[in-house]
């Protein structure tokens, strides 16, 4: 019989990996085997009807058996059987040490560049990373060590007890306990995603019989709490689990992942100084205007859910989350009936005061009186108006950008801090691009001025008919005239396909801010005070207060202007896309360009309203 050709050896100065036990270069034994093939190959001639003792079996027999690739494949099986069984095992788990060693030997004994070289290399922090890594695995380090569970199999009242053990670390428990009135503690809630909701073996309504030992039946929540919060280490429960019943609404259904919805908060929120938040450790913290993935919300009174920060213009694939955490916040229900009580609180310690004028085209309208009243600009009216909106949270959705679909632009911000000066530069950047509308006024036109460029020139009737009819984004009288900006004119400007860039009142946002229109609202916020009045001074900037922009920005109009904007944040913070600050006024402007570009092609969160 021909010999079978020989898995080839590895040359001896080839390296051999770590992570085998045995050498891989074992010579296969196959006679065995290839006699047991034969005979099943002779068996089955036989069976078939054949004649082994004629020439052409025997013929066709020594060809089939002279065949290379036949001769492989049995030498492959062997391999394969032989090898498949074993695991790779590190060689030993002290990598980090050895290399340490031979650092030290190459650095005493050799002064050589390829020796300071090899020090070199093994030095780096890359490198000792991945010994270190090597070690960690190699000795099991990622696995944490648990103490022994107790053998001993409680039963309490006939029901069987579960004992868990959980590995305290820096992340809260992920789960808040109530007392039920009969005296016994339950678990209440377990937070997606959190160390006991990783465990899988703690659920809503299991009753918790001990922590650490020490019965808990019959004490005061936050006792139970501080014995949480005193052990270090390991914490056991001893838990009868909950009935069937409870156990789906423990891995509540509530909302399906992947299509979560989101709500934007209309309120700044900080568990810690929440005096109903059953578990300020297990709470969110999140700012107005964030957007939260709501992960549960089946309970009456707390969701969960997770920040995704404040994400005007949202990159779903990417992700924006700034903590992936999941934690407690209030449920709307909860946000609006405390709003409630204290509206009423403050209407009942309040006054009863006459309200002041409001820039409201609408409710204008609706009142008796056909003339148009004197505005006077100042956010405390808008505090009026605005402030009586219960804040809790606004539902919303990814808007994704189409061809041809205009989003107006809205530059909000306080007075003088450069929201006409970014205007400028975008129209002059690109004017087939942008656009902006041009006021009405009721005043006749000054030599200089052409109708329909600087100003639209109307009569007092016609704009105070506008006025009442409530076609006016805003308006105003100044000196006796009346100048506004007709909704039309935004409209005019989307229908040219040109983005219109407006930098309104602030008590318009609420008329633009419309499914009809979509706008984008970038809040220009002046930098600290040391930035603000040393970039306003280096470019001699104009105050607006003086009417002839002669002089530059005083100290108290600069302070004003940081008041005013603290103010509209708290008016209208919730509105704000974008919180862009105008310090370095190049920066700031390049840093709208790029904005712009993205609200253009990535989709932004937007109402839910708007795009049903
Ligand atoms: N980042 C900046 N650095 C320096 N100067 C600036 C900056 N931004 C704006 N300015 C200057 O500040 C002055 C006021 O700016 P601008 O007129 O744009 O304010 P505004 O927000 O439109 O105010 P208003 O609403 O009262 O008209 C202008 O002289 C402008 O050139």
């Amino acid at each position: 019989m021909p010999t079978v050709s020989k898995i080839p050896r590895r040359s001896s100065g080839e390296a051999k990996t770590n992570w085998t036990s045995e050498p891989l270069d074992t010579e296969p034994s196959t006679s065995g085997d290839f006699f047991k093939i034969f005979r099943t190959v002779l068996e089955g001639i036989v069976e078939a009807g054949g004649d082994l003792t004629s020439k052409e079996t025997s013929e066709s027999m020594h060809q089939l058996f002279e065949r290379q690739d036949l001769k492989a494949l049995i030498a492959l099986h062997q391999f394969v059987s032989k090898h498949r069984f074993q695991s790779a095992s590190p060689a030993n788990g002290r990598l980090v040490q050895s290399s340490r060693e031979v650092i030290n030997i190459v650095q005493e004994l050799t002064s050589s560049s390829e020796g300071q070289e090899l020090a070199h290399l093994l030095n780096r922090v890359h490198i000792q990373a991945l010994f270190s890594a090597h070690d960690d695995v190699a000795n099991r380090c990622y696995e944490p060590m648990l103490p022994e569970i107790p053998h001993e199999v409680d039963e309490d009242e006939g029901l069987a007890v579960k004992v868990v053990r959980l590995v305290k670390q820096n992340e809260p428990l992920g789960a808040t306990i109530k007392c039920d009135p009969d005296g016994s503690v339950v678990i209440a809630r377990v937070i997606r995603g959190g160390v006991a909701d990783r465990t899988g073996c703690i659920q809503v309504r299991d009753r918790v019989i001990e922590v650490n030992g020490v019965a808990v039946a019959g004490r005061d929540p936050t006792e139970i709490v501080k014995l949480l919060a005193g052990t270090n280490g390991t914490v056991t429960f001893k838990l009868i689990p909950a009935d069937d019943e409870f156990l789906d609404c423990g891995r509540s259904t509530g909302v399906v992942d992947g299509s979560r919805p989101r709500v934007r908060s209309q309120f700044d929120y900080d568990p810690t100084t929440d005096p109903l938040h059953p578990c300020p450790e297990a709470g969110l913290t999140f700012r107005t205007g964030d957007v939260l993935e709501l992960v549960e919300c089946d309970d009456e009174h707390w969701w969960q859910a997770r920040n995704e920060g404040h994400v005007g213009v949202a990159d779903p694939s990417a992700g924006a989350s700034t903590d992936c955490r999941v934690g407690l916040v209030p449920s709307r229900l909860l946000q609006e009936k405390r709003a409630a009580v204290a509206r009423k609180t403050h209407e009942s310690t309040t006054a009863p005061s006459v309200r002041g004028d409001t820039l409201d085209s609408r409710k204008n309208a609706k009142s008796a009186s056909p003339r148009v009243r004197k505005i006077v600009y100042e956010s405390h009216q808008a505090e009026e108006l605005d402030g009586e909106q219960p804040r809790s949270y606004e539902d919303v959705s990814l808007l994704y950008p189409r061809a041809h679909f205009v989003r107006p632009i809205v530059l909000a911000g306080p007075p003088g801090v450069g929201r006409n000066e970014l205007k400028r530069r975008l129209l002059m950047l690109n004017p087939d691009r942008f656009g902006t509308t041009i006021p009405h006024t009721s005043r006749p036109p000054r030599p200089h001025e052409t109708d329909g460029v600087d100003y639209h020139f109307a009569s007092r009737n016609d704009m105070e008919h506008w006025v009442r009819q409530g076609l006016f984004l805003e308006y105003g009288e100044y000196r006796g005239n009346l100048y506004g900006t007709l909704a039309d004119s935004v409209r005019a400007l989307i229908s040219q396909g040109r983005i219109p860039v407006l930098n309104p009142h602030p008590q318009a946002l609420r008329l633009l801010r419309t499914a009809e229109f979509k706008p984008f609202i970038v809040y220009i916020k002046p930098p600290p005070f040391p930035a603000l009045k040393e970039t306003r001074s280096t470019a001699r900037a104009r105050s607006t207060q003086d009417g002839g922009y002669q002089r530059g920005f005083s100290d108290d109009e600069l302070e004003q202007m940081l008041a005013s904007a603290t103010n509209l944040e708290r008016q209208y913070g919730q509105w704000f896309d974008y919180e862009l600050v105008n310090g370095n006024l190049e920066f700031a402007f390049r840093e709208l360009c790029e904005l712009l570009q993205r609200v253009d092609a990535e989709p932004s969160w937007v109402p839910t309203c708007w795009v049903r």
